[in-house]
């Protein structure tokens, strides 16, 4: 795949050869969660293509350690290329703004990132679950997630110390140390400006970096004649950065202890949190730090991140549909026939959490409510519609291969017909 990128004066493309297609539960956009924390029993798994490693289980090697990982992908079903500067997030309910602060899709490089929870690697494969994805998406990349460098909460510390008089925010933007306190708190200082860059620490060690060299020339070797440069490239940044991270001095298992470690902490990053407007030495309020204590990150959100547009969906099954989940889990004597769910049970919580997030578009939610819905996840194909605050399951079939929905709104089928 060819990706396009400019600058001032400057243009160049980077070609990129996906690590792997992703084996998931969705086999259709329509359905599929708009984000991994959505549905937990999700599942899919990535084999490492033999073309990018010859030993793919040798690129894996120490990613068991980690229990999160950035999965960075190809929106390859977004049907069209064309991408616009302001887009319309559901949760936005129909008002517009800019495709960068959203998570939209349709983007001028279409790529897509999901955190998603590491389940085991076997081999050259990686399972996964909580993701977003739907069955053939290619998959450009995979990240271990390290909170002390991805979690700006992690970074509030080592940022304070840079700014000790670190003053309140004045262009009306709300940080979220003002913005998730419970009612009767004191309004914190904030604890970092995003417009400030943090000061991270080098991602990575010699170890990797000479790991990556080995990997270019591995890469360089094996892909055919213009690629090497591009590959090259992509690296070029990372080589001959410092190494003075305390990652330098140990292994995978003592990295994890190190970083449960600084997250643990007493008192980490408590640093910032001290009252306005009263006596300077005040501390925060202790009652008040513990109920925002796994609230308080330090980040800037636009209040509407937070807000979604209708109150989570009451989830029900009509006896029919119940009948229909009964039967998928009594098929072959006894057998479960669903491929990636370990049960019915699995099913029927992940097929409600689905619908209790409201999974239409703002389209459907407003000029096509009296429509059925239909959406495939892993072999069952659900019709369901929506009323005043709740959806309803009214059909779980077996489905016979794949949906492909070409267009969304082509699947709409009036109610009752
Ligand atoms: C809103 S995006 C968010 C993806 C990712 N978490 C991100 O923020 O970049 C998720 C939606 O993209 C769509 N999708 C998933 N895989 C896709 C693919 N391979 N091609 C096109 N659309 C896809 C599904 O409709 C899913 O609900």
């Amino acid at each position: 795949m060819w990706v396009r990128s400019a600058g001032p004066g400057d243009s160049w493309n980077l070609l990129t050869e996906p690590i792997g297609y992703l084996e998931s539960c969705f086999s259709a956009k329509i359905g599929t969660p708009r984000q991994p924390s959505v549905c937990s029993h999700s599942r899919a798994c990535l084999k490492i293509r033999k073309s990018i490693f010859n030993n793919p289980e040798h690129s894996l090697m120490g990613l068991e350690e980690f229990s999160h990982v950035w999965i960075l992908f190809v929106f390859h079903k977004n049907g069209h290329l064309n991408y616009k500067a302001k887009v319309q997030p559901p949760r936005l309910n129909g008002a517009k703004t800019g495709v960068f602060s959203t998570r939209s899709p349709h983007r001028p490089n279409a790529i897509g990132l999901t955190l998603a929870k590491l389940e085991k690697v076997e081999g050259g494969a990686v399972y996964l679950s909580g993701i977003d994805m739907i069955h053939g998406t290619p998959v450009l990349d995979i990240k271990p997630y390290i909170a002390d460098y991805d979690s700006p909460q992690n970074l509030r510390e080592q940022n304070d110390r840079h700014r000790p008089g670190a003053a309140a925010r004045s262009d009306g933007t709300a940080n979220s140390c003002d913005l998730l306190l419970p009612s009767g708190c004191e309004k914190a200082q904030p604890c970092h400006s995003t417009k400030e860059k943090p000061k991270c620490p080098a991602d990575g060690t010699s170890e990797e970096n000479s790991q990556k060299s080995r990997d270019t020339s591995e890469i360089q070797h094996t892909l055919p004649d213009g690629r090497e440069s591009a590959v090259a490239l992509a690296l070029e940044p990372s080589r001959g950065e410092s190494m003075d991270t305390a990652e330098d001095q140990l292994g995978p298992q003592q990295l994890k202890s190190f970083l449960e470690e600084g997250t643990d902490r007493p008192g980490k990053g408590e640093g910032a949190l001290v009252l306005r407007g009263s006596s300077a030495d005040t501390q925060w309020d202790a009652s008040c730090r513990a109920r925002t204590a796994d609230r308080v990150a330090c980040s800037v959100v636009p209040g509407w991140v937070k807000e979604a547009p209708v109150a989570p969906l009451q989830v029900r099954f009509t006896p029919h549909a119940e009948m229909d989940l009964r039967r998928f889990s009594s098929r072959d004597a006894g057998q479960t026939s669903f491929k990636y769910f370990h049960s019915a049970e699995e099913a029927k919580g992940a097929i409600e959490d689905m619908l209790s997030a409201d999974p239409r578009s703002v389209y459907r939610r407003k000029l096509c409510e009296d429509r059925l819905f239909f959406f495939t996840v892993d072999t069952a194909h659900v019709t369901c519609w929506f009323g005043d605050g709740f959806a309803e399951v009214v059909r779980i079939k077996l489905a016979s291969e794949p949906v492909q929905v070409a267009d969304p709104e082509e699947s709409l089928v009036a109610l009752g017909t």
